[in-house]
């Protein structure tokens, strides 16, 4: 995933955006970095780690400026190293521009390769840095230049560009990752999530549009225009399932609302099971739990203590940190559980590495009947657009019918959200407007052996 924001016209402009970093934590554990913009200089500082190792290295707190952005990176593209952390900042013929990027591309290796011929030097891996090439190999206005280099590009990219004391929001024409538009006092603040807006005591206004780019100078929006009509929003239906905060707006409601309906309609899925209590998997699986507690009438407990330091297992870069992060992240309460009948709810099951350790503890704390929900349909094929669910022989549902993981995993039932109550509760009746692609195997772009796709 990554998180990223910039803020604009404030002399607190890296406070925030490293704050702002804090709130966007979730999106990316694996290095972070802000770039910092004031009196025609700019710098970059970016480290491995949380974004916490970042903002007490000294050197950060000495540089002042008015203009900031800032990343949070869960790789998706080449390695995690502190050569691909984010921003990446570059000198050319429009002067210094810094790039964050939150999403794949998937023509990368066609476009690195039109650029090797063209002379140019790459210094990372990542595909994030075709971006700064294109730019600095176009001429004419800055936004426009953006805008150009944008057309060449194919498949996931929210950005936040910053020259000197402009910042640019940009979305892909498909909309695939999120990125929001804020304001706090006389500055504007562009952010993945509304949460990293509000947690700075700003005020969301709106998402920025699939194909829009955001142009802000001095506390105004200077220009806002379109590279590309889009046709048709393929926002990432995972984001509301996993991914984002729930007190993020998506689509009108907190990502909150649309984790109780998830749960609300599974209960309607399962109409009539009986179970002493229902839990959730924290902290995904939490408002599902609630909304399927409220809706069946089955007492909700908190049956798991989740332990908050070891930060999210599934967005861990390697198989090893994974297992780790699975074994030690949850403990079951045997008081809660023992001898009970239980309604087990996270958010999904992609590699299966969770679920199986967490429902053999459940176990050995005595649980008697386990029924196993998950609050969105068995995962089936890869993410080309910024999330590195596996190739399909690490992903458990697309290789076992239900029945088979079911019995692999020792519970009672297994249960999934169907995709119509999915969507449904993501985006009330409205139009389909997400990619389901993982779910369903109907990607919104072509995917052929050229698309780039590099798992970790
Ligand atoms: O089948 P798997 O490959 O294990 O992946 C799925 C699991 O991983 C996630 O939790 P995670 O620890 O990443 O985050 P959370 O604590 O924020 O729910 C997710 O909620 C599932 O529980
Ligand atoms: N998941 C993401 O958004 C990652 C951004 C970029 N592709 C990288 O790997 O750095
Ligand atoms: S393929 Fe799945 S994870 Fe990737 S963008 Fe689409 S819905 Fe999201
Ligand atoms: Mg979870």
């Amino acid at each position: 995933m990554c998180g990223i924001i910039g803020v604009e016209n404030s002399k607190d402009a890296a406070t925030l955006v490293a704050a702002g970093l804090m709130t966007l934590q979730h999106r990316g554990e694996e290095s972070a970095g802000i770039t910092i913009s004031g009196d025609g200089n700019m710098k970059t500082f970016r480290s491995m780690g949380l974004v916490a190792r970042l903002v007490n290295s000294d050197a950060l707190n000495k540089h002042e400026g008015t203009a900031a952005i800032g990343h949070v990176r869960y790789t998706t593209s080449a390695k995690s190293t502190l050569i691909n952390a984010q921003p990446f900042q570059i000198e050319c013929i429009h002067g210094q521009v810094s790039v964050v990027h939150n999403g794949n591309i998937t023509n990368f290796i066609k476009l690195r390769d039109m650029l090797l011929k063209k002379g140019a030097i790459f210094s990372h891996t990542s595909d994030t840095e075709v971006f700064l090439h294109l730019i600095a190999m176009s001429k004419g206005n800055f936004p426009n230049v953006v805008a150009k280099s944008m057309s060449l590009v194919e498949g996931a990219f929210s950005l936040v560009v910053l020259r000197d004391k402009t910042l640019i929001g940009a979305r892909d024409v498909h909309g695939f990752r999120p990125l929001v538009l804020g304001k706090l006092d006389n500055s504007y603040i562009i952010a993945s999530e509304s949460a990293a807006v509000e947690v700075l005591g700003g005020k969301y206004i709106r998402d920025i549009a699939p194909g829009e780019i955001v142009v802000i100078e001095n506390g105004k929006i200077v220009k806002s225009f379109f590279y590309k009509k889009s046709k048709k929003q393929s926002t990432c239906i995972f984001e509301q399932v996993y991914f984002s905060r729930p007190d993020s707006i998506m689509f009108g409601q907190t990502v909150k609302s649309a984790r109780m309906k998830m749960g609300q309609l599974l209960a309607r899925q399962m109409k009539g099971v009986k179970a002493d209590l229902v839990m959730p998997v924290p902290d995904t699986g939490y408002y599902a739990a609630l909304g399927f507690s409220r809706e069946s009438g089955i007492l909700f407990e908190q049956g798991f203590v989740r332990n908050h330091y070891l930060g999210r297992s599934f967005i861990k870069p390697a198989q090893n940190l994974r297992d780790l992060t699975a074994k030690l992240k949850l403990r079951p309460i045997r008081e809660v559980v023992s001898g009970k009948e239980i309604i087990v709810i996270d958010d999904s099951i992609v590699r299966g590495t969770t679920s199986r350790r967490m429902i053999n503890a459940l176990k050995e704390a005595g649980a008697k009947k386990i029924h196993f929900v998950l609050s969105c349909p068995p995962i089936i094929g890869s993410c080309y657009y910024g999330i590195d669910t596996p190739t399909k022989n690490h992903l458990i549902a697309a290789n076992q019918a239900t029945d088979q993981i079911r019995k692999y995993l020792g519970v009672e039932t297994l249960t999934f959200l169907n995709l119509h109550n999915m969507v449904k509760a993501c985006r009330g009746e409205k139009d389909n407007v997400f990619c389901t692609g993982c779910f369903t195997g109907k990607y919104p772009t072509k995917i052929s052996k050229d698309t780039y796709k590099e798992g970790c």
